[in-house]
């Protein structure tokens, strides 16, 4: 027996309780290099507890939709960006905490080129692509200590189009 949840167009005030929308969204804070250049400033809130920010590159293998999810996870100690290096949208999972537990996940679709960054703590599914070439920047906490915990749902979900 699965759970079904269906895939929302991401926006900035659905996802505020979770993490940061990277896009470049109404006009830019600034503009630079001569006027050549809109700076959309400082769009998303780091946080790598006793370590220091990592850049990783991920080659990620694409999913399809409907996914069973059956695994999110959170790191305690850092936040984490995934910036996409292509303009397909792919898969963003969240989860409210519950008491220590994550509940009712989310999905949500991005737009071409939009980026996201889960906030220290925030219950995510894993960077999952839907389109090659899956490759994206991480910007995540580079330390010591345990920076991940994982939650195996007891009966999975089914992520389904929207
Ligand atoms: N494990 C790892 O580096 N990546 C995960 O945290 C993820 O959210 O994809
Ligand atoms: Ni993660």
């Amino acid at each position: 027996m699965t759970r079904a949840i269906r895939v929302e167009p991401l926006s900035r005030a659905a996802f505020a309780p979770f993490g940061d929308v990277l896009d470049t969204e109404g006009a830019p804070d600034r503009m630079i290099n001569q006027g050549l250049c809109g700076r959309f400033h400082d769009r998303a809130r780091l946080d790598f507890a006793d370590g220091r920010a990592g850049v990783s590159l991920f080659q990620a293998e694409p999913r399809s939709l409907p996914l069973m999810l059956d695994m999110v996870e959170r790191h305690p100690l850092g936040s984490q960006a995934f910036v996409p290096m292509s303009l397909d949208p792919f898969l963003v999972i969240v989860a409210p905490d519950e008491a220590g537990k994550p509940g009712r996940p989310r999905a949500f679709l991005t737009a071409p080129g939009q980026g996201i960054n889960f906030h220290r703590g925030t219950w995510h599914g894993v960077l999952t692509p839907l389109a090659e070439p899956g490759l994206f920047a991480v910007i995540d906490r580079i330390g010591e200590g345990s920076n991940l915990e994982e939650h195996r749902f007891e009966t999975p979900y089914r992520v389904l189009a929207g």
